[in-house]
């Protein structure tokens, strides 16, 4: 059990949502989610397995923002295909061996967990409207045997999910709350719905160094203002100063995903022939539809000293 009295007062759940706020649980067992609903109409949905954000609509619940497969388990069989998984404590395939994570599978098991809804609070935004907020936990003492067999640290995590307006924030909340140091790396392997990835361009990572995963893991400095994406792509931008991560659809902006304390962001595509090799990426040609832009820790290691908190989050703001 992730311990409520003793997390940092920014993260502390109240029971009173805003007035005018509207949350529900809806689902049993690992298809459990909670739905939060402003006045006028935004909305979002995390499921709790995962805590997986799996739909945020803005313009009033007009816009769905963000890309979920049509074939995404829902149900807690396999990490969610869409939305924003939770990625912890390790990013893409673990190091063969010798390290903590190693035995761990792709991407960690935040993702694949079933966390805990702590409760909700009422919040405004800069602009002094609206905004409600979801924490959700998940700490050693909950994992699968098998999960806490392959990462035996303890360790508590407060994920926050706060809806507003214009914008969606999702910040993590990392402790160790062991008897000595460990390493993770965290990201938020968002989805985002776009219209036509012929027409997209995603700005703000001029002159930042990436691995190209797709080139064999080699090393590169991006060149060029805008990165367009017309294949597969799946690069790992990293310590980039800029905060914001733009992406323009059609010369328009559609997107701001402003980093906060996190340094690193992943650009995924899988294209045609790697979205019909995956199972649940469906429909095919959806690869058209969504583009992954990742905030995270990946680059190299995060280390927690016992005792220690590490924040980092994102706010995307939806600019349609
Ligand atoms: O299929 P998964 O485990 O959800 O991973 C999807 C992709 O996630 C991205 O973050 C990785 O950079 C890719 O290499 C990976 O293919």
């Amino acid at each position: 059990m992730v311990d409520r009295n003793n997390r940092p007062s920014a993260l502390k759940a109240t029971d009173a949502a805003g007035p005018e706020a509207q949350v529900d649980i809806e689902g049993t067992g690992s298809s459990s989610k909670v739905i939060a609903r402003l006045p006028s109409g935004e909305s979002v949905e995390v499921l709790l397995f995962g805590a997986t954000v799996t739909s945020w609509k803005s313009n009033g619940g007009t816009t769905e923002n963000l890309w979920l497969s049509e074939k995404a388990a829902l149900d807690g069989s396999k990490a969610v295909r869409g939305g924003i998984p939770v990625v912890f404590p390790v990013f893409g395939p673990p190091p063969k061996s010798g390290h903590v994570t190693s035995s761990l599978p792709q991407h960690g098991f935040a993702r694949t967990s079933r966390w805990e809804f702590l409760g909700k609070s009422a919040a405004e935004d800069a602009a002094g409207s609206n905004s409600v907020k979801l924490d959700f936990g998940l700490s050693s003492s909950e994992l699968t045997e098998e999960a806490r067999k392959a990462w035996p640290l303890d360790f508590a995590l407060v994920y926050s999910v706060t809806l507003s307006k214009e914008s969606l924030m999702t910040v993590v909340n990392v402790r160790n709350e062991g008897q000595q140091s460990f390493e993770f790396q965290f990201l938020l392997h968002t989805y985002l719905r776009i219209q036509d990835i012929s027409k997209v361009a995603i700005n703000g990572l001029l002159g930042v160094a990436y691995t190209d995963k797709v080139l064999n893991a080699t090393e590169h400095k991006q060149s060029d203002s805008s990165v367009k994406i017309t294949g597969e792509v799946d690069r790992v931008y990293a310590s980039i100063p800029q905060d914001t991560t733009s992406v323009v659809e059609d010369g328009k902006p559609r997107f701001d995903v402003v980093r906060d304390n996190l340094k690193d962001t992943v650009v995924w595509n899988p294209w045609i022939e790697k979205a019909k090799a995956m199972g649940d990426f469906a429909p095919d040609e959806d690869y058209k539809h969504m583009v992954c832009v990742e905030v995270g820790a990946v680059n190299g290691w995060q280390t927690l000293d016992k005792g220690d908190v590490f924040e980092g989050g994102q706010t995307i703001k939806s600019l349609l």
